[in-house]
């Protein structure tokens, strides 16, 4: 396949169903040679007004579409996304560094999302309740929020996309989608292919340029009901913060800092297979990726050394080279900030069981390569415990009693996803219930399946995505009291 077709077509922002290209544009840089890989417009507050009035007058009739209609147009785009799995695969990897087979899973799960959410706008029902006077009737409607602004972050470009995307345009919403200045192109080349599917021109729109301008412009709209934003507590807050001038409707899918949990009891194998699997997927960039394993003491040399074999066997490269299990972190800061926070573990006296440095050499030249890594002796004044790591590294730490560890990871203001190993019933439902995290898996670490509601608590966030609680996030409930006269 030919790469420079696919790169250097996506140049355009979606407005009203038409491409919109703009004088000024950015660069956007594959992670792992530090090349051009094309080129997204600068836009800002116009282009922006430009989108929100093209989603606000095509609301006034998608809001009003038969549920068969916005599903046709659902299947429509999981179809197309499917039948140009390999293209868009090929440009996710390239502008954003992950192995081809991980963005191949990423199209497929995306296209599974869509699927579900075209389904679910069959079954928006209200309800019926008895009145309190002889002649009242109560129904209660849900009925789509209007506009929506959405705001995506670059580890999961696709499927962040389809996981907003697709529930709200099941939902009756319109939208405005702002991805990361990282990877725009493959979410412009996935609302080529919404667009090619029959959706009526202004019902997805997408804008790419000034971050700040463009978040300032869909939070200052009044027409803009709702915004979704996924990314970093950070701007997660700020964006909150903004939201309050007009009781905006919020959900926020925002960084966390998940434990994993090994008893002396658990199947070490499965644990160690589960736990590499977690946690250098997409090079540690993940979300729901695990921060830091606490191993019982009695078994922790143990799980180590199943750890550390696994990880260096990893192989690490250009995520288009095929057998490449590991790519580049996404920038500099990115790796700069890996680097610090294994220094600070180092001189506070982690032990490197493996990895632990940048990769160098010529074919690592300009990328932002580092190497899994496995550290042992990690203790709660390490900076890597406290904050989320995004990289590949792995930080195992050591506890003695099952209150001591729950209280241990519950100490964290982040509460996204916790993981547990062990084969002890009682204790896994006492696990469960006493970790303060939205999600807990049990004996596995994979969670992101699209009927069930993914989403954190805490300063991870608000609301779910995912399962009929993600659709609920794009429909306002209305209580309608008709009163019987003569
Ligand atoms: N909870 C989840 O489901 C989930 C999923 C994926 C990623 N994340 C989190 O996302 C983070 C990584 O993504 P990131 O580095 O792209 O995050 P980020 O917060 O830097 O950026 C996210 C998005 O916000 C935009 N943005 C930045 N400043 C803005 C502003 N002032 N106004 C409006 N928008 C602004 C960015 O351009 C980008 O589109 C990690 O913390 C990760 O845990 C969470
Ligand atoms: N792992 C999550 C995304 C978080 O970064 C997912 O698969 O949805």
């Amino acid at each position: 396949m030919s790469l420079s077709g696919p790169l250097e077509r996506w140049n355009f922002a979606w407005v009203n169903g038409e491409p919109v290209r703009l004088a000024q544009s950015f660069e956007i840089v594959n992670p792992a040679t530090g090349e051009q890989v094309g080129r997204a417009p600068k836009g800002g507050k116009k282009l922006t007004l430009q989108a929100i009035d093209a989603a606000s007058e095509a609301f006034q009739t998608w809001g009003r579409t038969l549920p068969e209609e916005r599903a046709r147009v659902l299947h429509g785009w999981a179809d197309r996304l499917l039948q140009h799995q390999a293209e868009l695969a090929l440009l996710m990897s390239l502008e954003q560094g992950k192995p081809l087979e991980e963005a191949e899973g990423e199209i497929e799960g995306s296209a599974r999302f869509i699927r579900w959410y075209a389904e679910e706008a069959k079954r928006i029902y209200g309800e019926t309740l008895p009145g309190s006077r002889a002649q009242q009737r109560i129904m209660v409607w849900r009925q789509p929020v209007g506009v929506v602004g959405m705001i995506t972050p670059w580890n999961f470009p696709a499927a962040m996309v389809a996981r907003k995307v697709a529930p709200a345009l099941a939902a009756g919403c319109t939208v405005v989608l702002k991805p990361a200045k990282q990877t725009p192109l493959i979410a412009i080349a996935m609302f080529a292919q919404l667009i090619a599917s029959g959706l009526p021109p202004g019902v997805a729109n997408l804008v790419t340029g000034d971050a700040a301008a463009i978040g300032d412009t869909l939070l200052g709209d009044r027409r803009v009901r709702k915004i979704s934003f996924t990314g970093s507590t950070e701007v997660g807050k700020r964006i909150m913060q903004k939201a309050a001038d007009q009781v905006k409707r919020l959900s926020l899918e925002l960084g966390g800092n998940a434990p994993v949990i090994v008893f002396a009891d658990a199947d070490l194998d499965l644990a160690a297979e589960a736990i590499v699997s977690n946690k250098f997927e997409n090079c540690g960039q993940v979300c729901n990726g695990i921060n830091v394993i606490y191993a019982q003491r009695e078994i922790q040399a143990a799980l180590c050394d199943k750890i550390a074999a696994r990880v260096r066997s990893l192989k690490v490269g250009l995520g288009t080279e095929p057998g490449v299990q590991m790519g580049p972190l996404i920038d500099e800061p990115a790796r700069a900030k890996v680097t610090q926070l294994v220094a600070d573990a180092k001189a506070k006296g982690a032990q490197v069981i493996t990895g632990g440095h940048c990769i160098e050499g010529a074919a690592y030249e300009r990328g932002y390569f580092y190497a899994p890594t496995v550290l042992a002796g990690v203790t709660a004044d390490m900076a890597l415990t406290q904050e989320e790591i995004f990289g590949p590294v792995a930080p195992i730490a050591s506890f003695d009693e099952e209150q001591e560890v729950l209280d241990r990871c519950n100490e964290t203001p982040y509460g996204l996803a916790a993981y547990v190993f062990t084969r002890n019933l009682s204790r896994i439902y006492r696990m469960s219930e006493g970790l303060e995290f939205g999600m807990v898996a049990v004996n596995g670490t994979s969670l992101s399946v699209p009927q069930a509601p993914f989403g954190g608590i805490k300063e991870s966030g608000m609301g779910r995505e995912g399962g009929h609680h993600g659709l609920d996030e794009f429909l306002e409930l209305k209580y309608v009291s008709l009163t019987l006269v003569e």
